[in-house]
This record gives C-alpha cells, structure tokens and sequence, in this order.
C-alpha cells in the first residue's frame, strides 16, 4: 500500500525521512505566501521560461538576491530581457533549449532528472502552477503527470486553488491536514478509459464504482472534516485534486 502525505506545504522537514524536493515554477501567477512556503521547503529551484518573470516580480528588489534559482531552462521566448539580465548577472545559469516537440516544463522536468543522476539521489517535484490558465497547457500538465508515474512516484502541481497528483493503481492512504486542504476534492478519471474506485474520508464514497471520462467524474466531493486520512483504491490511474485553503 502507498502511502501520501500531503506535507509538501510544511516547511520543517527532517532530511533522513523525506526525499529533498525540487521547485519547478511555471509562468503562471501565484501568491507571494504560497511561494514562500514553496521555496522554503525546496533544495532546488528551477524556472520554466516565463516562471523567471513570476519570480522576478514576486519577490521585493531589495530581497531579489535570496531567491535565486539554480536553473532557468526553456526556448526562452517569455523570460524577459531585464529579467534574463538580472540572473545572469547573479550566476544564475539561464539554458536555452529550443527544440520545439517539448514544453518549457517537460525540459524543467528533464533538468531535475540530470540532475538525480549527476547526485545519485531522488527529488521529489514540486510544480508551482500548470492546473488553470491556458487549457492545452493545463490538459497538457495532466498528461504529462499521467505519464511521469511509470517512471516518478512523486511529482505534485500546486497553485493558490489545487493542489493535485496522479494516483497510480493500487491502494492510496493520503494524510489530510484540514487547516491546508479542503473542503473540497476531486478524482478525476483522466487518460484511461476507466477504472474502478473505492473510497472512505470522503462526503461521497465510491465503492468498486466505474468512473469515466464518459460517466461518472467525482467532482465537487468533500473531505469530511473528522477523518485525518482518505484511502482510495483505484483499478487504473486517476487525478486526485484538493482545494486548498487561502
Ligand atoms: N497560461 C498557462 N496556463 C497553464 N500553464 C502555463 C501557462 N503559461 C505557461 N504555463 C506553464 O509554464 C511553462 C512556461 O511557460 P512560458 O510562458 O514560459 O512558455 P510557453 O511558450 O507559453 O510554453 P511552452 O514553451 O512550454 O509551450 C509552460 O511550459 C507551462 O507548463
Ligand atoms: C504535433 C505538434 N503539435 C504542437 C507542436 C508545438 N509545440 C509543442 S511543444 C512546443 C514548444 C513550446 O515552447 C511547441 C511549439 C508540435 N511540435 N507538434
């Protein structure tokens, strides 16, 4: 059984048992607050493109030089010039990669894999942004997730609203910190043709239900408050969102 623990909010982690974690910021817009969060509990931060001039704003000039990313990667048609500048002025290396078969975070997505190689250890991955905005880029970060789990367990898309994650098939025990997450929540039967849900911790339960893009989609579900976990079991991959709180 796996389990999740939807702690990559907290920012006080002990190294011995969570993986370190890498921040991939999209060019999307999000919250000073959530940023912080989201960098505080990072050991690597890449930008995507563009996610350079979201960086670049969200963080005051004077405290501009304490948020500098390891690696700005994409074709590097959005980052802007000053912005460019500024970090490769500050040592940060700025990649240009303009092959144009593959998104700015499919090559983010990349970096951190040469990355795991170069150090022989596993990051978790963070995505700040990718779930609203533009519908192909957000269809596309759910695929592109729905076909990271072959081969990486743990990589999450986080913005002000969601937070989500694919559930490869199995048995899930997801750990609910009610004062981050909710009320509500979603499982979403992206990229296959169906798969069989059951579930407990939630208002609606499933059990050995069919859910499909074609018929049942459980949206809008809630989290009940006095459970501390949810458990799902699915017979094929499915999107698992929660709403998170301001
Ligand atoms: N409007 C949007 N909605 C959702 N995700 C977005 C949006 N814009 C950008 N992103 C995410 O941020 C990444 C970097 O975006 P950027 O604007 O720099 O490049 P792009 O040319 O729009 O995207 P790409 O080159 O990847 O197609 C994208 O790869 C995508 O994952
Ligand atoms: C079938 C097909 N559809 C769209 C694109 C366009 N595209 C996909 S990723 C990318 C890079 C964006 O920075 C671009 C332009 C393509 N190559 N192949």
């Amino acid at each position: 059984m796996t389990s999740w623990k939807t702690d990559f909010l907290q920012t006080q982690i002990t190294s011995e048992t969570t993986p370190k974690r890498a921040l991939v910021i999209l060019n999307q817009p999000f919250s000073e607050g959530l940023f912080l969060r989201l960098w505080s509990s990072s050991q690597w931060h890449c930008c995507a493109d563009g996610g350079a001039n979201r960086l670049f704003d969200v963080v005051d000039s004077a405290q501009r030089t304490l948020f500098l990313p390891d690696l700005i990667k994409g074709d590097l048609d959005s980052i802007r010039n000053d912005v460019k500048d500024f970090y490769i002025s500050h040592g940060v290396p700025v990649v240009e990669d303009a092959d144009q078969d593959s998104t700015d975070l499919m090559k983010c997505v990349s970096a951190v894999q040469d990355l795991e190689t170069e150090q022989q250890s596993e990051y978790d991955i963070v995505l700040l942004g990718g779930l609203s905005g533009r519908l192909d880029q957000t269809i596309h970060t759910l695929s592109y997730l729905h076909k990271l789990r072959k081969t990486r367990k743990r990589i999450f898309a986080v913005t002000d609203d969601n937070v989500g994650w694919v559930l490869d098939g199995g048995e899930h025990i997801i750990h609910i910190d009610h004062s981050i997450l909710g009320p509500t929540c979603g499982l979403l039967p992206v990229g296959i043709a169906s798969t069989l849900l059951s579930t407990t911790g939630l208002r609606w339960n499933l059990w050995n239900q069919p859910s499909s893009f074609d018929g049942l989609v459980s949206t809008s579900n809630h989290l009940v408050p006095t459970e501390d976990t949810v458990w799902i079991r699915t017979s094929n991959p499915i999107w698992w969102t929660a709403e998170l709180r301001s």
